[in-house]
């Protein structure tokens, strides 16, 4: 198997190279980092930065160095940093420095990050983030002052850590139409989902293992009621369909109302429950919509597992393309923060012009789009709901589907739960807002009792 020299991580054979020890031109000054953070993404980042150092050299030409840390635990860091680095508890104080070239923002958040990011694009540093927080909530405004100042503003550890879909999505699909985009973007949900199905782990244990690897958000309910993935998706979009962000506008449902009972009869079913990001062109506009979804067994997205995370994209094309990777993680984030770092090691000296566009196409070009109302994009939908034991037998409650609206419902349990039945129903497909009426229609006739629990059913061919 052939062994790259300058990778020795897998081979004990090799030296680790030095962090300082390359074999660049002198002419050739190093980009010099100033680090806002060291947590799981910013220790991630320092650390690979200095084990592959030489590796990375070789393929920039340039040297990268962390010259400057911000953290508020200054003892934590000291002992984790070579005593070279400039150690400081005043984040604003490391983008004033005048030896730094790149801020590195990886502290999270969106109001101190926000205006960290702004002075030093102010400074004319440019900015490195896996924010999506920030970028989703003021991206247009970052972004027209990193034009403004011409400086970069990149953000491929901001979506899908290790899976560099920005790149894929700004660059390689640069010749396509999108047509729709879905996937799994939130590691953590996606552990939670997985240790629920297949280990039986509750949801707040699976959470709990989720928070402890490092995967989830310093605020959790981002991860869970699906404003991390509205984010992600808010950023993919734009870059898909050439528009400003839009994140305000996605429809945003997480998987904190999930029973492990929706899990086990889509299990039954043939399918799997997995928390999607679509988005979607139609005629009306956009389709922007995160929620939890029952997706085939055999689908391709449904074998994405644990904290890994997967994007699909339709475009006219190339068609359909598929990417996968690890969603969260220390060193899985530092991959994608590190290859902005060697983007801008080879683009910093180009005319800003030159340098790929912040969403994909030229700030002038962006247009928003109208966002649709998610009440009316159709689909089949999983439904279940109780009715009293002896009130309709299946015969007679297909009867009342049909009279309700649902004239093509597929009838999969009508089992016993003492008093009450449990139904659970396919339908075909038709709108939220339509299947609402239906539902109401239902209990107004006795048909349905209690909670009623729908999960939109997605086939994404
Ligand atoms: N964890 C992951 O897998 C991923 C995270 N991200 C994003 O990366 C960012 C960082 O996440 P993560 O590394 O997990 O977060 P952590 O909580 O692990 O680390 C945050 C770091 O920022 C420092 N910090 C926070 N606020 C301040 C402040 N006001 N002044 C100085 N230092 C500060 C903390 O310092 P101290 O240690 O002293 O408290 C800590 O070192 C977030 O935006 C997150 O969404 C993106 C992709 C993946
Ligand atoms: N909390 C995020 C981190 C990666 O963005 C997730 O679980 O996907």
């Amino acid at each position: 198997m052939y062994q790259d020299p300058a990778f020795s991580r897998s081979n004990p054979h090799v030296a680790i190279p030095s962090a300082t020890a390359t074999s660049m031109p002198p002419s050739i000054a190093p980009l010099r980092v100033g680090l806002l953070g060291l947590g799981t993404v910013g220790l991630g980042t320092y650390t690979v930065l200095r084990r592959n150092a030489d590796l990375i050299a070789m393929r920039t030409g340039q040297a990268i160095e962390v010259v400057a840390v911000a953290v508020r635990n200054t003892a934590r860091a000291q002992a984790l940093l070579a005593p070279e680095v400039t150690l400081l508890s005043d984040p604003f104080a490391l983008v004033d420095l005048p030896e730094v070239d790149v801020v590195v923002e990886v502290l999270g958040g969106t109001t101190v990050a926000k205006d960290l990011v702004l002075r030093a694009i102010a400074n004319g540093k440019h900015v490195v983030t896996a924010n999506k927080a920030l970028l989703a909530e003021h991206g247009n405004a970052l972004f027209a002052a990193a034009q403004a100042q011409g400086v970069v503003l990149a953000y491929e550890g901001a979506v899908a850590v290790s899976i560099p879909i920005i790149k894929a999505l700004r660059e390689g699909l640069s010749a396509n139409r999108i047509e729709w985009l879905a996937g799994i973007i939130n590691g953590t949900s996606n552990f939670i989902l997985s240790a629920m199905r297949t280990q039986g782990v509750s949801f707040a244990q699976a959470l709990a293992d989720a928070q402890a690897q490092g995967f989830a958000e310093a605020d959790p309910t981002l991860d869970v009621e699906g404003g991390d993935a509205a984010h992600k998706l808010a950023l993919l979009a734009s870059n898909a369909f050439g528009t400003p962000l839009q994140f305000a506008q996605v429809h945003t449902q997480g998987i904190t109302q999930l029973t492990g009972e929706d899990i086990d009869y889509a299990a039954r079913l043939g399918y799997q429950v997995k928390l999607l990001g679509i988005a979607k062109r139609n005629e009306q506009g956009l389709e922007l919509r995160v929620q939890p979804c029952l997706l085939p067994q055999d689908h391709l997205l449904a074998q994405v597992h644990g904290s890994m995370n997967a994007v699909m994209v339709k475009s006219d094309a190339a068609g359909l393309t598929m990417y996968y990777g690890a969603g969260a993680g220390s060193e899985q984030t530092a991959s994608a923060v590190i290859a902005d770092l060697v983007d801008l090691c080879r683009s910093a000296r180009l005319p800003a012009p030159l340098r790929v566009p912040y969403l994909g196409i030229q700030a002038s070009a962006l247009k928003p789009l109208p966002v649709c109302n998610t009440g009316h994009a159709q689909s089949r939908f999983y439904v279940r709901f109780n009715i009293g034991a002896h009130t309709y037998s299946p015969t007679e409650l297909l009867a009342q589907c049909h009279a309700a609206g649902l004239p093509k419902v597929e009838l999969h349990s009508f089992s016993d739960k003492g008093e009450q039945l449990a139904v659970v129903l396919l339908t075909q497909a038709l709108s939220p807002n339509a299947l609402d009426a239906a539902l109401a229609a239902l209990r107004q006739v006795g048909a349905v009792r209690g909670a009623v629990h729908t999960l939109r059913l997605e086939t994404l061919q």
